[in-house]
């Protein structure tokens, strides 16, 4: 489901960026388990999701026997969260944050580097004050990420948004 404010004009920009993913590398997925970490913490460390953006301040949580919890908070009200399952079976980990960047690149790239799904989709929703409109342009280009054949790509127009789906996907590894 998606929902979009209907109201008159846009004050405030605002902006959303999302990775889903799916099929991991069972190796990275192995972190998430208490088999190899203690706690949410030494896995935030050792996955590498303490780079993603760095300086926030974070609350992470590793279940037992796996999975893994964090949500992060950045200066001027701007957040960071990640969810991973890390079951060989059914793995899936969901990466969220409204922080506004130009290009979204480095950032897709680093939350790419860290977990290496074999699909993912990713969606930008940005309103026309954010500085982070831009990035549907860039996500037109269908060579956006080297190793991925994009395998569905959409955009849509809302009264104050505009919305950028594209999913990829490659052969597991
Ligand atoms: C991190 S939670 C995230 C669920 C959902 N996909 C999300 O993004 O909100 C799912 C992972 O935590 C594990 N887990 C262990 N104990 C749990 C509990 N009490 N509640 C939810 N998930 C738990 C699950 O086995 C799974 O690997």
């Amino acid at each position: 489901h998606l929902y979009t404010m209907d109201a008159v004009g846009v004050m405030e920009p605002d902006q959303t960026v999302e990775l889903l993913m799916w099929e991991m590398c069972p190796d990275t997925m192995q972190i998430f388990t208490k088999k190899v970490c203690k706690d949410g913490p030494e896995a935030t460390k050792k996955s590498g999701i303490c780079d993603i953006i760095p300086g926030a301040q974070i609350d992470d949580f590793l279940f037992d026997p796996c999975g893994y919890s964090m949500n992060g908070l950045l200066p001027g009200g701007y957040y960071i969260t990640i969810h991973v399952t890390p079951e060989p079976h059914c793995s899936y980990v969901s990466f969220e944050s409204n922080v506004p960047q130009e290009n979204y690149m480095e950032l897709m790239e680093k939350v790419l580097n860290t977990f290496k799904p074999s699909k993912f989709l990713m969606t930008v929703f940005a309103n026309k004050e954010s500085i982070a409109k831009d990035n549907h342009k860039q996500l037109e280009n269908k060579e956006l990420v080297p190793g991925y054949t994009r395998a569905d790509h959409q955009f849509c127009t809302f009264k104050n948004y505009n919305l950028t789906y594209s999913h990829f996907t490659r052969p597991i590894i």
